[in-house]
Parts: structure tokens; C-alpha cells; sequence
């Protein structure tokens, strides 16, 4: 068996400018997705669905609905992010999954104009 470590790859700065910068900016060009990153598998440097044969098969409709479920939940909600404190810690600590050193905390609040779409 084939172990990837992306958690590294994701790091390197022979990859990634300034890695450890939290910069989703860095996927886009103008407004659109970066056309030299391939996220189906070709570009070895970021793999969110995996590549090959046991790649994700449901990559094409999870392309579709995360703007759409992103975009409800920005616009029917207020996001108290932190409790209004330090906005994102990126830290890690040590286990599995990679998890966070610190809780990121986000309530959401439904927006008094919000669209009755929920
Ligand atoms: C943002 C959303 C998603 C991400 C980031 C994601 C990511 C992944 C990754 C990394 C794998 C492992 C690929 C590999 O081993 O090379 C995988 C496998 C899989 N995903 Fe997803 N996935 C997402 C959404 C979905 C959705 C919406 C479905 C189904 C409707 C789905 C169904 C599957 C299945 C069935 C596998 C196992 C494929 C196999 O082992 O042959 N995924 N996914």
C-alpha cells in the first residue's frame, strides 16, 4: 500500500508560496480557479479528491454544491467567529487527523433579512 503525505506536500515551499499562509487567494486567478491547478488528480501538489482509480467519485457534484451550500450559509447567517477574539489560529497539534491546537468556534446566527430558503 501507497501512503501520499499531502499533509507535507501542502507545506513545501518548493510547491506552495509561503505555505503555511492561510491565502485562498492563491487558488484563483482574477475570479476563477487557478487553470494550471488541476483538482481531479493531475496536479500532484494538492489532491482534495485523491487521483486514479480510487479517486473521489463524487468530485463533480461536490464542485457544484459546496459554492451553493457556502453561499446559504453566508447569506442567511451571522457568524459570530471566536466570540469575536483572535479570528483564525492555524495551529496544529499532534494526532490522526491532523487537528487543531485550538477550537475554531463559529455560531451562527440567522439573519434577520435572511431569504426563507431554509
Ligand atoms: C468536498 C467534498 C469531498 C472531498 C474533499 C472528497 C474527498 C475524497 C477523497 C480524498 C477520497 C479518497 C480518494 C483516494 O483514496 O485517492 C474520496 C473517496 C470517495 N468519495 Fe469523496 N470527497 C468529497 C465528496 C464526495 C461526495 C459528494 C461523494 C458522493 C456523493 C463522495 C464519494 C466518495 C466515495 C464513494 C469514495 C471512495 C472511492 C473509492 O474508494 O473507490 N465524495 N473522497
Amino acid at each position: 500500500m501507497l501512503f501520499v503525505n499531502i499533509w507535507s506536500i501542502g507545506r513545501n515551499s518548493k510547491y506552495w508560496e509561503n505555505p503555511l499562509d492561510f491565502n485562498p487567494h492563491r487558488f484563483l486567478e482574477g475570479e476563477t480557479l487557478k487553470s494550471s491547478l488541476d483538482i481531479k488528480g493531475q496536479s500532484f501538489q494538492l489532491l482534495p479528491f485523491g487521483t486514479g482509480r480510487r479517486g473521489c467519485p463524487g468530485i463533480n457534484l461536490a464542485m457544484r454544491e459546496l459554492p451553493v451550500v457556502v453561499a446559504a450559509l453566508i447569506q442567511c447567517f451571522e457568524w459570530n467567529v471566536n466570540n469575536g477574539k483572535e479570528a483564525l489560529n492555524t495551529n496544529e497539534r499532534a494526532g490522526l487527523t491532523a487537528p487543531r491546537a485550538v477550537d475554531f468556534i463559529c455560531v451562527p446566527s440567522l439573519r434577520e433579512d435572511s431569504p426563507q430558503i431554509i
